[in-house]
């Protein structure tokens, strides 16, 4: 394989910090593909045309989206599954049976890793339980979110992804709720048997979207102590607003010393749930330069960018990455 294990890479080059890619989905959305469909930015894989036409436009769209983050700098990429669990596809698309579905991830996982090359690391991108309700902003995961049956949401595309070698890391990416936390946190290496990391949805006001703080995350963290699963490799935060991320890197960082850490905020405007839209926010008061250099003094091992950033910002963070790291 021409790429060494991440865990192994992170490991012997302590002071590297990887540059990850932007928010995919809102890129193909800026590019034209409609991903307003309960299955947001899974939708040009569902169609037949996507895998049988290599003119597809769709697919072209898809492959200028990954050649531009890597010009921009990016190492690290993902693949385009957030809403790809077996539950929202099945449920809003005609791949029906788990068989039609490892098919559907297999060629998407093949096709990103052809798109980015064999030197790249590709991350395999799964969303929270709460996006196929539209709850990854708000934590509301009902009256008992103890009692949700987490494993059973995730395991179809845990189990294709953690067998499939074109993939180096996995991504539990925008959690909200404390319970869906614990729940990742009390997998151990049988059933999270390759490197993950996980991402959470934190509010401008600094607090999990559940309401949850950062001590009672990092309590959390702390009350598993060694039994931590060895394959978490980062803890961190994506598609919070970028105003904010490098207050919450930091609080994350006060918490959790010696955690190594992700960060990949959006842009900072706010999605609308219903008409799935992103809505004008606070603008911009600090520039890449400045968040990635907080970012690496907290303890950042990977950085991007999340929902409505784009390859002129991955650019940006690729300089500052390269100014205030020791790639
Ligand atoms: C990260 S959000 C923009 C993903 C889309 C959302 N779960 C939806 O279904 O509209
Ligand atoms: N990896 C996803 C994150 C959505 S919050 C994307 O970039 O589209
Ligand atoms: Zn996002």
């Amino acid at each position: 394989m021409a790429r060494p294990s991440i865990k192994e890479y992170l490991a012997s080059n302590p002071g590297k910090v990887l540059v990850l890619d932007g928010g995919q989905g809102t890129e193909l959305e800026n590019r034209g593909i409609d991903v307003a469909n309960p299955v947001w930015s899974t939708v040009p894989f569902i169609s037949d045309s996507f895998w049988s036409d290599q003119s597809s436009k769709d697919r072209q769209i898809v492959k200028g989206m990954f050649n531009d983050f890597l010009a921009a700098g990016a190492e690290i990429l993902m693949t385009t599954t957030y809403q790809t669990s077996f539950k929202s596809v099945s449920e809003n698309t005609p791949i029906k049976t788990v068989e039609e579905y490892n098919v559907l991830l297999n060629h998407i996982v093949q096709f990103s890793r052809d798109c980015i090359g064999e030197e790249k690391f590709l991350i395999g991108c799964i969303g929270p339980w709460g996006a196929h309700v539209c709850a990854e902003f708000n934590g509301d995961y009902g009256e008992h979110p103890e009692k949700i049956d987490y494993y059973n949401y995730f395991k179809p595309q845990l189990d294709n992804f953690f067998q499939n070698d074109n993939l180096d890391l996995i991504a539990f990416e925008t959690i909200p709720n404390i319970h869906e936390l614990r729940a990742i946190l009390s997998w151990d290496e049988s059933i999270l048997s390759k490197p993950f990391y996980i991402g959470l949805s934190v509010h401008e006001n600094g607090l999990l979207r559940d309401g949850s703080t950062m001590i009672d995350v990092a309590e959390l963290i702390k009350s598993i102590g060694d039994k931590i699963n060895p394959n978490l490799l980062l803890l961190g935060i994506n598609c919070v607003s970028f105003n904010h991320s490098a207050d919450i890197m930091e609080s994350i960082h006060k918490q959790l010393p010696n955690m190594p850490l992700i960060a990949y905020p959006n842009s900072g405007e706010v999605y609308d749930t219903v008409k799935k839209i992103w809505l004008p926010n606070s603008h911009p008061t600090f520039t890449w330069d400045a968040v990635v250099k907080r970012y690496i003094e907290a303890g950042a091992r990977i950085i991007g960018g999340c929902c409505r950033t784009s390859p002129d910002d991955i650019k940006q963070i690729t300089n500052a990455v390269k100014k205030y790291s020791n790639n």
